[in-house]
């Protein structure tokens, strides 16, 4: 029995003439974090898609939390998603909402199972567990960047999704917010026993925050292996290169 929490053989992907995907093979295991680094254009988004059940690929098995995408119901879908937390880049928060009614509003809407009691409770662990409690009633306006990014990640993980898929989560911050960032990624794994694939340029927080990395290259993964694996001595000059990793603490 296959026990990863994305299984992905043989993938496919065009869009007209153009081959995005070609053979893409994946495997995520519970609790872990995979980062996946690409070019810009080299399928990351498309691959996030897919996983997502947004777009269906070409050939290939996508199986996401034991379910085969491509035999799955409408209904069944639905419930997948909401085992699936996705990071925007720009942390899509409502500017008209306070913070407080931007983690509350995915429980009201899409969960609607809880007592207001009950998803004040679970706002306020979440805004505790990124640290801005306090802000909870401040506007997105009246945050930095770096706050803004803690809030769209507590707003993932107050639906207790069993996977968070973060899309480039430290661009557009500076160095050390970009730390309090992948700090708070790794702590997220820790203390919700979360699964994540982190698409990120950035080297530094793929090495500080997944347990492995795959180097999308091509339409597929050249390599996928601990930081350290695949930017060893024998690592070809396209990865090497691509990305300098003499430039990597
Ligand atoms: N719906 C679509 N129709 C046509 N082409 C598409 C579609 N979606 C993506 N593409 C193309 O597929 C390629 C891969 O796009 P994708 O958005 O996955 O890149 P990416 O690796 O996420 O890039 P970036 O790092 O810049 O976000 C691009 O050339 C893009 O134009």
């Amino acid at each position: 029995m296959n026990m990863s929490v994305i299984y992905i053989k043989d993938l496919f992907k065009s869009f007209g003439t153009l081959d995005v995907l070609k053979g893409v093979e994946l495997n995520l295991e519970p609790k872990e974090n995979l980062a996946v680094l690409g070019k810009s254009g080299s399928g990351k988004s498309v691959l996030i898609k897919i996983i997502a059940g947004l777009i269906s690929p070409d050939k290939g098995h996508v199986e996401v939390l034991g379910k085969n995408l491509e035999h799955i119901s409408k209904k069944e879908l639905e419930q997948l998603r909401l085992k699936l937390g996705f990071c925007f880049q720009n942390s899509a928060l409502y500017d008209s909402m306070t913070i407080n009614e931007n983690i509350l509003f995915p429980l009201k809407y899409a969960l609607k199972t809880d007592t207001p009691a009950e998803m004040q409770k679970k706002a306020d662990q979440v805004l505790e567990a990124v640290g801005l409690l306090r802000s909870k009633n401040q506007m997105p306006s009246e945050l930095s960047g770096g706050q803004k990014k803690r809030i769209g990640i507590a707003r993932t993980v107050v639906m207790n999704p069993e996977i968070i898929l973060y899309d480039e989560p430290t661009s557009g911050l500076d160095p050390i917010t970009c730390v309090e960032v992948n700090e708070l990624i790794l702590r997220i794994k820790h203390e919700y026993d979360t699964s994540a694939i982190i698409i990120t340029h950035d080297l530094t927080c793929a090495k500080h925050t997944s347990d492995r990395i795959s180097v999308l290259l091509d339409g597929y993964f050249k390599k996928t292996g601990k930081f350290d694996e695949v930017f060893n001595e024998e690592a070809n000059n396209e990865i090497k290169e691509f990305y300098n990793y003499n430039f990597i603490k």
